[in-house]
């Protein structure tokens, strides 16, 4: 009876496996493969992938560099990019029967760590140095469902680096990938953007924070900070699309806690429902690198066809919300400020507790200023801000200008604008 039920399990364990290994090899996860195309459909064009080094960006790195690209490789530790640097030219080699390096393509390594501005300003300045074109940029590098954390700049880890990085650094080159048009941007979403919303109230998490929340909140992040880019760059030859891969086998899952035990079990599942980095990146190479998408922007694709998004991914004025907002959190962000007590009289009980102590700042006005421009009176407004304590925002105070204004109502204004709000 016991030999039995061992064989029965034994039977049932290798019928599993048989069914799993069927479904991995006949499964439809590949759509088309972009690799066929012309070797030199690159050739001469500079790509940036960021977090190139692992997963989707190192399968779209190394198709890229098959294809002729000049490809930078943004991440965020040097020893482990350029380990996948060095394997990458060794597969091209291989594969192309040459030498590692005797490709037209050109790999790159630098160092770029989205969850630092400081350093994705470095990085930018470097390359804004060294690269006369930028013709393509891939946000690829993200994090998923982390602990609670924060960026060198206190920002919820996930937002911090799924968007604000990637929002300054898309900022910083864009002069470059003007300059260099016809080029395009290419943006990794996901299609968990379904499960978040961009709540204004607690963008940095600082009330609660929920790891599946804020990575699908990230995500449609991603997919709005797209289509504001594209309305803001129209007319300009530089294209911006956004993309889901469909669910791949990479280290995304670092942060998912599996029981030991359990681990060969979700391998092997993973390994039969996943598609493989290579299957995945087909999107990213698709849009950087297909004449069909030539001109084609603000799209949301899957598999290489454009798909359809949700209304809450395409409501403009969140888009522009949320522009307005990031723009001047990567500017002015760290008033690193605890209450004064003086401050403090000025929030009411739910200001109290919520902790302010930095300054989620948002454009009031519609006006389009510029970083620059609001750079110039960002310090004095911030100093103006410190001396006075917070002051009750005054909405649209003085027509045409900015202010700065945390979640719940107290504001950091231009000098002006205080003065004439002084009680
Ligand atoms: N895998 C999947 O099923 C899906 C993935 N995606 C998206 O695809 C993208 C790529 O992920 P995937 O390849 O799967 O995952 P991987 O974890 O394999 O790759 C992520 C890359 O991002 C880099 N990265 C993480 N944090 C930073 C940072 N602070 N600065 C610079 N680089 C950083 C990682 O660097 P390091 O190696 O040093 O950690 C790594 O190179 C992500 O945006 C993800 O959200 C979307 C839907 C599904
Ligand atoms: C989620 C689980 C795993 C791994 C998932 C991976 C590698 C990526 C998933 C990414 C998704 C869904 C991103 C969406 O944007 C394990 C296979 C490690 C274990 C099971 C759970």
């Amino acid at each position: 009876m016991a030999l039995a039920t061992v064989a029965a399990a034994l039977l049932a364990a290798l019928g599993g496996t048989l069914w799993l290994a069927a479904r991995r090899f006949s499964g439809p996860r590949g759509q088309r493969m972009q690799g066929s195309r012309d070797r030199s459909a690159m050739h001469g064009k500079t790509v940036l992938i960021t977090g190139a080094n692992s997963g989707l960006g190192r399968a779209t790195a190394a198709e890229l560099l098959r294809l002729g690209a000049r490809v930078i490789m943004g991440c965020r530790d040097r020893s482990r990019a350029e380990e996948a640097a060095g394997q990458l030219l060794q597969e091209l080699g291989q594969a192309g029967g040459q030498e590692p390096n005797a490709s037209e393509g050109q790999l790159i390594v630098k160092e770029l760590d989205l969850a630092s501005l400081r350093s994705v300003r470095a990085f930018c300045q470097e390359l804004l140095q060294e690269e006369p074109r930028l013709d393509v940029l891939i946000n690829n590098a993200g994090v998923f469902q982390c602990p609670y954390m924060k960026t060198e700049d206190g920002f919820e880890m996930q937002f911090g680096v799924n968007h604000l990085g990637h929002f300054l650094l898309t900022n910083l080159l864009l002069g470059l990938l003007k300059s260099s048009a016809p080029s395009r941007i290419v943006v990794v979403s996901s299609k968990l953007y379904k499960y978040g919303d961009i709540n204004f109230e607690d963008l940095n998490s600082e009330q609660s924070y929920n790891k599946s929340f804020c990575y699908s909140r990230s995500k449609l992040a991603n997919i709005l900070f797209t289509k504001e880019l594209a309305r803001r760059l129209e007319g300009s030859n530089v294209t911006v699309n956004v993309l889901h891969p469909g669910i791949v086998r990479t280290n995304l899952g670092r942060h998912i806690h599996i029981p030991l035990l359990a681990r060969p079990l979700f391998n092997l599942v993973s390994w039969a429902f996943f598609k493989t980095p290579l299957e995945g990146a087909q999107t990213s190479i698709y849009l950087a690198s297909s004449p069909e998408v030539e001109g084609v922007s603000g799209r949301y694709f899957g598999d290489c066809k454009e798909e359809e998004l949700l209304p809450k991914a395409m409501d403009e004025s969140v888009a522009r919300k949320l522009w307005d907002i990031s723009e001047v959190m990567i500017v002015v962000i760290l008033v690193q400020k605890s209450p004064s007590p003086k401050s403090q009289s000025a929030y009411g009980p739910q200001e109290r507790a919520s902790k302010w102590n930095w300054v989620v700042a948002h454009l009031l006005m519609d006006n389009s200023v510029t970083p620059l421009e609001f750079a110039l009176w960002a310090w004095p407004c911030v100093f103006g801000f410190t001396i006075l304590g917070p002051r009750p925002c005054p909405q649209r105070a003085l027509p045409g200008q900015l202010c700065l204004c945390a979640p719940l109502g107290v504001s950091a204004c231009p000098p002006e604008t205080l003065k004439g709000n002084k009680a």
